[in-house]
Protein backbone atom coordinates (compact mmCIF):
# COMPACT_ATOMS: atom_id res chain seq x y z
CA UNK A 1 0.00 0.00 0.00
CA UNK A 2 1.34 3.42 -1.34
CA UNK A 3 -0.06 7.02 -0.42
CA UNK A 4 -1.60 7.93 -3.48
CA UNK A 5 0.08 11.19 -3.36
CA UNK A 6 3.73 10.56 -3.62
CA UNK A 7 5.79 13.37 -4.83
CA UNK A 8 8.48 13.62 -2.14
CA UNK A 9 8.19 11.77 1.68
CA UNK A 10 8.51 15.25 3.42
CA UNK A 11 5.61 17.04 0.64
CA UNK A 12 3.59 13.88 1.23
CA UNK A 13 3.70 14.43 4.86
CA UNK A 14 2.99 18.48 4.61
CA UNK A 15 0.28 17.69 2.72
CA UNK A 16 -0.95 14.73 5.09
CA UNK A 17 -0.83 17.36 8.25
CA UNK A 18 -2.61 20.32 6.06
CA UNK A 19 -5.27 17.61 5.39
CA UNK A 20 -5.46 16.61 9.10
CA UNK A 21 -5.98 20.24 10.56
CA UNK A 22 -8.73 20.90 8.27
CA UNK A 23 -9.93 17.33 9.64
CA UNK A 24 -10.39 19.57 12.52
CA UNK A 25 -11.64 22.86 11.35
CA UNK A 26 -7.95 24.75 11.84
CA UNK A 27 -7.64 26.03 8.02
CA UNK A 28 -4.32 28.05 8.33
CA UNK A 29 -2.66 28.06 4.18
CA UNK A 30 0.06 25.57 3.84
CA UNK A 31 2.61 28.02 4.55
CA UNK A 32 3.02 27.48 8.25
CA UNK A 33 2.99 24.01 8.19
CA UNK A 34 5.37 23.65 5.23
CA UNK A 35 8.14 26.07 6.95
CA UNK A 36 8.53 24.46 10.56
CA UNK A 37 8.03 21.18 8.98
CA UNK A 38 10.95 21.98 6.46
CA UNK A 39 12.81 23.77 8.87
CA UNK A 40 13.65 20.90 11.22
CA UNK A 41 17.06 19.55 11.55
CA UNK A 42 15.62 16.02 10.18
CA UNK A 43 14.52 17.46 6.78
CA UNK A 44 13.81 15.49 4.47
CA UNK A 45 12.85 12.82 7.03
CA UNK A 46 9.79 14.29 9.48
CA UNK A 47 8.83 12.63 12.44
CA UNK A 48 5.82 12.38 14.11
CA UNK A 49 8.16 14.22 17.22
CA UNK A 50 8.16 17.37 14.58
CA UNK A 51 4.79 17.45 13.44
CA UNK A 52 3.13 17.27 17.19
CA UNK A 53 5.42 19.63 18.52
CA UNK A 54 4.22 21.84 15.75
CA UNK A 55 0.43 20.84 16.25
CA UNK A 56 0.45 21.67 19.61
CA UNK A 57 1.09 25.68 18.53
CA UNK A 58 -1.69 25.17 16.48
CA UNK A 59 -3.97 23.98 18.70
CA UNK A 60 -4.20 20.48 18.28
CA UNK A 61 -3.33 19.50 22.68
CA UNK A 62 -2.21 15.50 22.74
CA UNK A 63 0.45 13.09 23.94
CA UNK A 64 2.30 11.33 21.77
CA UNK A 65 2.04 7.57 22.58
CA UNK A 66 5.13 5.13 21.24
CA UNK A 67 4.97 1.50 20.89
CA UNK A 68 3.76 -0.42 22.49
CA UNK A 69 0.39 1.57 22.06
CA UNK A 70 -3.35 0.57 21.68
CA UNK A 71 -5.02 3.13 19.16
CA UNK A 72 -8.23 1.34 20.12
CA UNK A 73 -8.15 3.25 23.50
CA UNK A 74 -7.81 6.83 21.53
CA UNK A 75 -10.92 8.88 22.29
CA UNK A 76 -10.52 11.68 19.60
CA UNK A 77 -10.19 10.82 15.87
CA UNK A 78 -9.43 11.70 13.69
CA UNK A 79 -6.05 11.07 14.68
CA UNK A 80 -2.17 10.90 13.11
CA UNK A 81 -0.35 7.84 13.76
CA UNK A 82 2.76 6.31 12.19
CA UNK A 83 1.90 2.47 11.16
CA UNK A 84 3.59 -0.22 9.59
CA UNK A 85 2.33 -2.17 7.24
CA UNK A 86 3.49 -4.50 4.64
CA UNK A 87 6.84 -3.83 6.18
CA UNK A 88 6.78 -0.39 5.19
CA UNK A 89 6.29 2.37 8.10
CA UNK A 90 3.47 5.07 6.79
CA UNK A 91 2.75 8.71 7.92
CA UNK A 92 -1.17 7.96 8.06
CA UNK A 93 -4.16 9.58 9.18
CA UNK A 94 -6.58 7.44 11.46
CA UNK A 95 -10.54 8.04 10.66
CA UNK A 96 -11.73 5.71 13.18
CA UNK A 97 -11.43 2.32 14.52
CA UNK A 98 -14.19 0.57 14.89
CA UNK A 99 -15.19 -3.37 15.92
CA UNK A 100 -11.16 -4.33 15.37
CA UNK A 101 -11.22 -2.10 11.79
CA UNK A 102 -9.18 0.65 11.47
CA UNK A 103 -10.37 3.17 8.67
CA UNK A 104 -6.99 4.65 7.13
CA UNK A 105 -7.45 8.10 5.13
CA UNK A 106 -4.57 9.29 2.89
CA UNK A 107 -3.98 12.20 0.89
CA UNK A 108 -6.41 12.73 -1.61
CA UNK A 109 -6.94 9.36 -1.58
CA UNK A 110 -10.57 6.98 -0.13
CA UNK A 111 -10.58 5.43 3.18
CA UNK A 112 -8.85 2.34 3.16
CA UNK A 113 -10.38 -0.33 5.68
CA UNK A 114 -8.15 -3.05 7.05
CA UNK A 115 -8.04 -5.01 10.70
CA UNK A 116 -6.47 -3.46 13.53
CA UNK A 117 -4.34 -7.24 13.51
CA UNK A 118 -2.99 -6.62 10.52
CA UNK A 119 -1.00 -3.19 11.35
CA UNK A 120 1.24 -2.31 13.68
CA UNK A 121 0.88 1.01 15.26
CA UNK A 122 3.93 2.78 16.23
CA UNK A 123 3.07 5.82 17.33
CA UNK A 124 -0.13 8.15 17.28
CA UNK A 125 -1.60 11.37 18.30
CA UNK A 126 -3.30 10.88 22.08
CA UNK A 127 -5.74 13.87 21.40
CA UNK A 128 -6.70 15.98 24.23
CA UNK A 129 -8.49 19.16 23.32
CA UNK A 130 -8.38 21.19 19.77
CA UNK A 131 -8.44 25.12 20.70
CA UNK A 132 -8.48 27.13 17.39
CA UNK A 133 -7.71 30.69 17.31
CA UNK A 134 -9.49 31.92 14.02
CA UNK A 135 -7.75 35.33 13.95
CA UNK A 136 -4.38 33.29 14.08
CA UNK A 137 -5.99 30.93 11.11
CA UNK A 138 -7.01 33.61 9.18
CA UNK A 139 -3.73 35.88 9.13
CA UNK A 140 -1.61 32.72 8.41
CA UNK A 141 -3.99 31.99 4.89
CA UNK A 142 -3.54 35.73 4.43
CA UNK A 143 0.27 35.64 4.19
CA UNK A 144 0.47 32.32 2.54
CA UNK A 145 -2.01 34.01 0.04
CA UNK A 146 0.59 36.94 -0.51
CA UNK A 147 3.70 35.40 -0.56
CA UNK A 148 2.51 32.73 -2.77
CA UNK A 149 1.41 35.01 -5.29
CA UNK A 150 4.69 37.03 -4.77
CA UNK A 151 6.80 33.88 -6.06
CA UNK A 152 4.32 33.15 -9.02
CA UNK A 153 4.96 36.67 -10.45
CA UNK A 154 8.58 36.42 -10.14
CA UNK A 155 8.72 33.86 -12.40
CA UNK A 156 9.02 34.84 -16.10
CA UNK A 157 9.16 33.13 -19.82
CA UNK A 158 11.02 34.25 -22.81
CA UNK A 159 10.10 33.28 -25.73
CA UNK A 160 12.46 32.28 -28.94
CA UNK A 161 15.56 32.53 -25.63
CA UNK A 162 17.66 29.82 -28.47
CA UNK A 163 16.61 29.82 -31.70
CA UNK A 164 15.22 26.57 -33.80
CA UNK A 165 18.90 25.97 -35.17
CA UNK A 166 20.45 26.77 -31.93
CA UNK A 167 18.52 23.97 -29.82
CA UNK A 168 19.06 21.37 -32.48
CA UNK A 169 22.46 21.78 -32.42
CA UNK A 170 22.39 21.44 -28.89
CA UNK A 171 20.40 18.53 -29.24
CA UNK A 172 22.78 16.98 -31.35
CA UNK A 173 25.72 17.95 -29.64
CA UNK A 174 24.51 15.80 -26.68
CA UNK A 175 23.64 12.66 -29.12
CA UNK A 176 26.34 12.28 -30.96
CA UNK A 177 28.80 12.50 -28.39
CA UNK A 178 26.52 10.36 -26.13
CA UNK A 179 26.65 12.64 -23.19
CA UNK A 180 23.20 11.54 -22.28
CA UNK A 181 23.60 9.26 -18.54
CA UNK A 182 20.56 7.83 -16.51
CA UNK A 183 20.03 11.73 -14.22
CA UNK A 184 20.84 11.29 -10.44
CA UNK A 185 19.25 12.37 -8.13
CA UNK A 186 21.18 15.10 -5.99
CA UNK A 187 21.79 15.90 -2.39
CA UNK A 188 17.34 16.62 -2.34
CA UNK A 189 17.57 12.84 -1.39
CA UNK A 190 20.94 12.75 0.45
CA UNK A 191 23.42 11.20 -2.22
CA UNK A 192 23.63 11.03 -5.57
CA UNK A 193 22.19 7.93 -6.99
CA UNK A 194 19.94 6.44 -9.58
CA UNK A 195 16.23 6.43 -8.14
CA UNK A 196 12.47 6.01 -9.49
CA UNK A 197 12.42 10.36 -8.49
CA UNK A 198 13.92 10.75 -11.54
CA UNK A 199 13.72 8.57 -14.62
CA UNK A 200 15.01 10.84 -17.02
CA UNK A 201 18.63 11.34 -18.41
CA UNK A 202 20.99 14.24 -18.47
CA UNK A 203 23.85 15.59 -20.51
CA UNK A 204 26.47 17.60 -19.00
CA UNK A 205 28.37 19.16 -21.62
CA UNK A 206 31.82 20.32 -19.84
CA UNK A 207 32.93 21.73 -23.03
CA UNK A 208 30.51 24.40 -22.65
CA UNK A 209 32.95 27.08 -22.30
CA UNK A 210 35.32 25.72 -25.70
CA UNK A 211 32.12 26.11 -27.90
CA UNK A 212 31.54 29.13 -29.61
CA UNK A 213 27.87 28.44 -29.66
CA UNK A 214 27.44 27.43 -26.16
CA UNK A 215 29.40 30.28 -25.02
CA UNK A 216 27.35 32.60 -26.48
CA UNK A 217 24.42 30.81 -24.93
CA UNK A 218 26.09 31.46 -21.61
CA UNK A 219 26.73 34.98 -22.11
CA UNK A 220 23.59 35.60 -23.28
CA UNK A 221 21.70 34.04 -20.07
CA UNK A 222 24.31 35.89 -18.06
CA UNK A 223 22.51 39.18 -19.45
CA UNK A 224 19.22 38.22 -19.05
CA UNK A 225 20.21 37.06 -15.49
CA UNK A 226 22.00 40.01 -14.63
CA UNK A 227 24.92 37.83 -13.24
CA UNK A 228 28.45 37.84 -14.60
CA UNK A 229 29.11 34.84 -16.78
CA UNK A 230 30.87 32.83 -14.31
CA UNK A 231 28.25 32.46 -12.45
CA UNK A 232 26.38 30.61 -14.74
CA UNK A 233 27.57 26.54 -14.61
CA UNK A 234 28.25 24.24 -17.70
CA UNK A 235 24.72 23.28 -19.43
CA UNK A 236 23.29 20.65 -18.69
CA UNK A 237 20.44 18.84 -21.17
CA UNK A 238 17.73 16.55 -19.90
CA UNK A 239 16.11 14.13 -22.46
CA UNK A 240 12.68 12.48 -20.92
CA UNK A 241 12.10 8.97 -23.47
CA UNK A 242 8.15 8.22 -23.32
CA UNK A 243 7.26 7.68 -19.32
CA UNK A 244 10.23 9.75 -17.92
CA UNK A 245 9.78 12.27 -16.01
CA UNK A 246 11.65 14.22 -12.90
CA UNK A 247 9.39 14.40 -9.92
CA UNK A 248 9.45 17.45 -7.38
CA UNK A 249 12.95 18.26 -6.36
CA UNK A 250 14.91 21.58 -5.19
CA UNK A 251 17.32 23.08 -7.41
CA UNK A 252 19.96 23.98 -5.33
CA UNK A 253 22.42 21.89 -3.79
CA UNK A 254 23.03 21.69 -0.40
CA UNK A 255 26.45 20.94 -0.86
CA UNK A 256 29.01 22.26 -3.08
CA UNK A 257 27.76 26.16 -4.36
CA UNK A 258 24.01 26.43 -4.44
CA UNK A 259 21.87 27.28 -7.35
CA UNK A 260 20.27 30.78 -6.76
CA UNK A 261 17.85 30.42 -9.78
CA UNK A 262 17.12 28.14 -12.44
CA UNK A 263 16.97 29.23 -16.34
CA UNK A 264 15.17 26.27 -17.98
CA UNK A 265 14.99 26.17 -21.94
CA UNK A 266 12.95 24.63 -23.74
CA UNK A 267 14.32 22.56 -26.61
CA UNK A 268 11.65 21.08 -28.71
CA UNK A 269 8.24 20.67 -28.29
CA UNK A 270 6.91 17.81 -30.47
CA UNK A 271 6.49 15.59 -27.89
CA UNK A 272 3.22 15.52 -25.45
CA UNK A 273 2.86 15.69 -21.37
CA UNK A 274 6.18 16.88 -19.88
CA UNK A 275 4.92 20.31 -18.32
CA UNK A 276 7.04 21.80 -16.05
CA UNK A 277 5.16 21.46 -13.19
CA UNK A 278 5.32 23.91 -9.32
CA UNK A 279 3.41 21.78 -7.23
CA UNK A 280 3.28 24.00 -4.19
CA UNK A 281 2.26 27.33 -5.90
CA UNK A 282 -0.16 24.95 -8.44
CA UNK A 283 1.24 26.22 -11.37
CA UNK A 284 2.42 24.66 -14.43
CA UNK A 285 4.14 25.13 -17.85
CA UNK A 286 3.86 24.02 -21.25
CA UNK A 287 7.23 24.13 -23.19
CA UNK A 288 7.51 25.64 -26.18
CA UNK A 289 10.55 25.20 -27.67
CA UNK A 290 13.55 27.99 -27.89
CA UNK A 291 11.64 29.28 -24.60
CA UNK A 292 13.54 30.02 -21.74
CA UNK A 293 12.23 30.13 -17.79
CA UNK A 294 13.36 31.97 -15.20
CA UNK A 295 12.65 31.06 -11.89
CA UNK A 296 14.66 31.63 -8.02
CA UNK A 297 15.28 28.58 -5.72
CA UNK A 298 16.68 30.05 -2.52
CA UNK A 299 15.76 33.14 -0.70
CA UNK A 300 17.15 36.06 0.90
CA UNK A 301 19.13 34.04 3.47
CA UNK A 302 19.72 31.99 0.86
CA UNK A 303 17.97 29.05 1.85
CA UNK A 304 15.94 26.80 -0.31
CA UNK A 305 12.56 28.49 -1.43
CA UNK A 306 9.95 26.42 -0.57
CA UNK A 307 7.60 27.88 -3.51
CA UNK A 308 10.69 27.15 -6.06
CA UNK A 309 9.68 22.63 -5.66
CA UNK A 310 9.29 21.84 -9.39
CA UNK A 311 9.36 18.67 -11.48
CA UNK A 312 9.06 17.67 -15.13
CA UNK A 313 5.65 15.66 -15.94
CA UNK A 314 5.71 12.16 -17.24
CA UNK A 315 5.86 12.61 -21.02
CA UNK A 316 3.25 11.00 -22.54
CA UNK A 317 4.39 10.66 -26.23
CA UNK A 318 7.58 11.61 -28.23
CA UNK A 319 11.09 13.06 -26.45
CA UNK A 320 11.46 15.82 -24.53
CA UNK A 321 14.36 18.04 -24.68
CA UNK A 322 15.70 20.74 -22.29
CA UNK A 323 18.78 22.32 -21.37
CA UNK A 324 19.29 24.07 -17.46
CA UNK A 325 21.54 26.72 -17.38
CA UNK A 326 21.91 27.39 -13.28
CA UNK A 327 23.04 30.62 -11.81
CA UNK A 328 25.43 30.07 -9.08
CA UNK A 329 25.61 32.29 -5.83
O1 LIG B 1 12.02 18.99 -17.35
C1 LIG B 1 11.54 19.88 -16.67
O2 LIG B 1 10.52 20.49 -17.02
C2 LIG B 1 12.19 20.21 -15.37
C3 LIG B 1 13.63 19.78 -15.32
C4 LIG B 1 14.26 20.03 -14.01
O3 LIG B 1 13.63 20.48 -13.10
C5 LIG B 1 15.71 19.77 -13.79
O4 LIG B 1 16.33 19.17 -14.66
O5 LIG B 1 16.23 20.13 -12.72
FE1 LIG C 1 14.89 21.16 -11.51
Amino acid sequence: MKPKFHTTAHHYAINLVIHFLGLHNINMGRLKVRRALYEKEAFPETSMQDIGMELQKWGIQHELKTAPCNITDAMVFPTMAVIRIHEQDVLAIVEKVEEQQIHLQYFFADTITCAVSELTVLQYLDIKEIVVDKEFCEACEQEDLSEREAYTDSIFAVEDFLSEEECNYMIDYCEQHNLFNRSMTGAADGTGEITGNRTSYSAFITTSRQDPLFNDIIERAADLMEVEPARIEDLQCVRYGEGQEFKPHFDSFETGVKRKATLLVYLNDNFEGGETVFPEIGFSVSPKRGMALSFVNLDEQNKDLIYSLHGGAPVTAGIKFACNIWIHL
